[in-house]
């Protein structure tokens, strides 16, 4: 792993990171918000810095989250450090949406392990997101004997409309095994197979075969995985987001949980007034924070 450059922001610094990805084959760049409290004198040996993950949407790099989402501001607040993975792999030789529209290909990675030519050779965005880079973050932040960072065990993970499908078709795969402790998202596609988006996405990297796209779609995971304890999802979508009928539909997710274990544990506020851009997502950043704060025991 390189750091490609740290910049001061708020109370910590914002590490830019990039490295060859053994899952996409590729180079990939990641950023990492390392808080004020990593930089403490007095900061106790014996404690671990958690981690929020913060998958972005169609698109992003790992820079949008970190310019607009003002999450450096909650990280010093509560004491944890934010991961912005990128959304795709990258390069002349990774394949792209035939059209180059820009809801699919690079930048619309979609966080699934592409079984489809031409993309499976590249597209492994499950894989890298949820189990190489935390291992390569581990080995690169504390790989000097002094281990400040969990990347691997206390972990909340959120995302935005694409990302935030990413964030809960993860937290729900790994639910079993407590991958994540928390789990939230803003303006999430819940129900992929069902939504154009989904559909040109897991057509392309899945194939036409809808059963393996169950394998990834939270309305289909939710109803299979045993709910523990008071675990909640939490989500917030605008109700003038211009995706939220067509390719948002959060009240499907609601639906899907009717009569489960679910039920009653996801929670979806629609605010008013708000559409998909980063002034929405930064305005329940704070919100969200606090969500996975006390689901990390921060607070
Ligand atoms: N370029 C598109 C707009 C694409 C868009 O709105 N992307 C969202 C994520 S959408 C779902 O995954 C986003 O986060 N964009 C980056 C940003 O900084 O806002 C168009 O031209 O309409």
């Amino acid at each position: 792993m390189k750091v490609v450059k740290e910049l001061s922001a708020c109370g910590g610094k914002l590490i830019k990171l990039s490295h060859d990805s053994i899952s996409t084959k590729t180079r990939m760049n990641v950023n990492v918000y390392l808080p004020k409290q990593y930089y403490a004198q007095d900061f106790p040996r014996d404690r671990r810095i958690p981690t929020v993950v913060y998958l972005s949407g169609l698109t992003c790099t790992p820079d949008n989250a970190s310019e607009k989402a003002f999450w450096q501001f909650q990280a010093d607040k509560y004491g944890f450090a934010m991961v912005f993975p990128d959304t795709s792999p990258r390069g002349d030789k990774v394949a792209n949406d035939p059209e180059g529209s820009w809801d699919f290909g690079q930048g619309a990675g979609f966080y699934v392990n592409a079984t489809q030519d031409p993309y499976a050779p590249h597209y492994q965005m499950y894989d890298y997101v949820h189990k190489e880079l935390p291992q390569t973050l581990d080995a690169h932040f504390n790989g000097n004997g002094v281990a400040k960072l969990d990347f691997q065990d206390d972990v909340a993970i959120t995302g935005h409309s694409m990302g935030g499908f990413g964030a809960i078709c993860g937290y729900l795969k790994g639910y079993a095994e407590r991958k994540y402790k928390s789990c939230s998202a803003f303006a999430p596609i819940v129900n992929p197979s069902n939504v154009p988006w989904g559909q040109k996405a897991f057509g392309g990297y899945l194939g036409d075969e809808r059963t393996q796209w169950q394998a990834y779609d939270p309305c289909a995971l939710i109803k299979n995985v045993k709910h523990v304890n008071d675990d909640k999802i939490l989500i917030h979508v605008g109700d003038a987001d211009p995706f939220l009928e067509e390719h948002l539909k959060p009240e499907l997710l609601l639906e899907a949980v009717k009569a489960t274990s679910w039920e009653d544990h996801v929670q979806v506020k629609k605010v008013h007034g708000f559409d998909h851009s980063y002034y929405f997502v930064s305005t329940f950043v704070p919100e969200h924070a606090e969500f996975h704060a006390k689901n990390l025991g921060l607070i």
